[in-house]
């Protein structure tokens, strides 16, 4: 891309930002083109492509929080992963704006600015996307960040990690992601569709567990009206709804031989026989599928199918734990801290020397979900703008610890909260931290279970 023949949009509301830019490019570029509300963003990109995109911090039409600009970066990066936006800042604001660095903004200009370093900031930022483009010339790069700042992580195994789903994403290959709750999978199977040649297409979830067997068949392959007593209407199932797009199947592992037997037959077939109807309807599917169930286990014991297993697995992802990562144990705690402070409307809060080590030592068993809700309990809990030790507790489930008998309770007096969460502590234990698995036993669905564990600050 040369400079001369870039096109560069401008979103700001401020007018005369907006002049002073058109004036300074118009001779430069090939076509400048200016926006003062950035509601006109998104349709103006999918109207028009630009090598560039300069996009103000904060938008003084909105809310003022000073995120608006990130908000939108986002959105832009949703839409395109490899846009390059530069973000126009004030000299107040470079904090969030190295913020912006880290959610995949190009660069970063501050207001009031030289013209010369203007041109300079352009012009880097269209070599970057020049050697970007040609992977032949570029330096190989140790990145903290992948997907448009979903995905964080500088360690080792998250390097790999991020390796595997540039080779793996634009292929028609299905992938089995495999990981504790909570390392990312589903992060990592949107990754895999955002850099697909489907990307544009729909990504549908389908999480499993939630799926009882009565429900399961209609649910993936839709019903006919009438079929069942609450069929009231025609309805496609998510194979359809994904269709041309990804299937993102979660918690394959939960699911029972008769349901593994259904999902075999459409995945072979490539179609699938709505609940109610007799006609095959052809489906277009990239499948991705994620359990934290040791899957070959479960195949030796005939549990799991193993012709179901070869259609899934054309590619193999494990996810690392995050008690295998390294200090991305910090860069996680930093980055969910700075999410809560802004999303709670708090300064963002420095560590303690003592609370990164405690939060190092830890073993995080709900990995990176633990840690997410860890830190949103300790910024809203913490008194002043440092995060001290004693702001996080880890509880019986997160520390390992005999767990008290619920036989013992009757002698003290008997609390039904205490009750349930030992019950829900011990189910828990008992299925080594596995969420699904414990919801399943307690009878109540993850989702249930999460909401319960939050209750009882767990
Ligand atoms: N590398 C990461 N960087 C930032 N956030 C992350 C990362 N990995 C996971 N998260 C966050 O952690 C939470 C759990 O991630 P996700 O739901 O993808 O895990 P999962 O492995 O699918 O969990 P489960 O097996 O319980 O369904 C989400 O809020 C997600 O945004």
């Amino acid at each position: 891309m040369t400079f001369r023949k870039a096109r560069v949009l401008i979103v700001d509301d401020d007018s005369d930002v907006l002049f002073a830019v058109k004036m300074l490019l118009k001779t430069e570029v090939q076509e400048v083109v200016t926006e003062k509300n950035p509601e006109n963003l998104l349709p103006l990109l999918s109207r028009q492509s630009f090598d560039a995109i300069f996009l103000d911090m904060n938008f003084k039409s909105t809310l003022g929080t000073g995120n608006e600009g990130l908000y939108w970066l986002g959105r832009i990066l949703e839409r395109d992963q490899q846009a390059t936006v530069i973000m126009i800042t004030a000299h107040g604001e470079i904090s969030t704006a190295v913020r912006s660095l880290k959610a995949g903004a190009t660069d970063f200009i501050v207001k009031p600015w030289h013209n010369e370093k203007f041109l300079e900031t352009l012009n880097a930022a269209l070599q970057q996307k020049a050697r970007k483009a040609s992977p032949a010339n570029s330096q190989p790069k140790r990145p903290t960040s992948f997907a448009a700042d979903a995905i964080l992580g500088n360690s080792e195994p998250m390097q790999e990690l991020f390796h595997k789903i540039e080779k793996v994403a634009p292929t028609e290959a299905n992938v089995l992601l495999l990981g504790e709750n909570g390392t990312g999978k589903e992060l990592v199977a949107k990754a895999l569709h955002q850099r697909s040649f489907r990307a544009n297409k729909p990504f549908v979830t389908a999480d499993l567990a939630a799926m009882s067997e009565g429900i399961f068949e209609s649910e993936l392959f839709g019903h006919k009206k009438g079929s069942f007593t609450d069929a009231k209407d025609d309805r496609i199932g998510r194979f359809e709804a994904a269709s041309t797009g990804t299937l993102f199947l979660d918690e394959i592992g939960n699911i029972s031989l008769p349901q593994q037997a259904k999902l075999l037959t459409a995945l072979q077939n490539r179609q699938i026989i709505p609940v109610g109807s007799n006609t095959p309807v052809p489906v277009d599917i990239r499948l991705i599928s994620a359990t934290n169930a040791p899957l070959y286990e479960l195949a030796a014991t005939q549990q799991f199918r193993k012709d179901l297993i070869y259609r899934i697995n054309t590619v193999e992802i494990t996810l690392p734990p995050l008690r295998e990562r390294g200090d991305d144990v910090l860069l996680l705690a930093r980055h969910f801290a700075a999410l809560y402070a802004t999303r709670n409307h708090k300064p963002t809060p420095e560590f303690e020397l003592a609370t990164l080590k405690k939060l190092k030592q830890h073993s995080w068993p709900g990995n990176i979900r633990e840690l997410q809700h860890a830190v949103e309990r300790a910024v809203i809990l913490a008194d002043g703008n440092v995060l001290r030790p004693q702001d996080f507790t880890f509880s019986a489930m997160e520390t390992p610890q005999p767990a008290p008998s619920l036989l013992a309770y009757p002698t003290g007096p008997l609390q039904l909260q205490e009750v349930e969460k030992n019950t829900i502590l011990r189910v828990i234990e008992r299925h080594n931290g596995n969420i699904t698995k414990a919801a399943k036993e307690l009878g109540i669905t993850r989702t249930a279970l999460y909401r319960r564990l939050e209750k009882h600050d767990l």
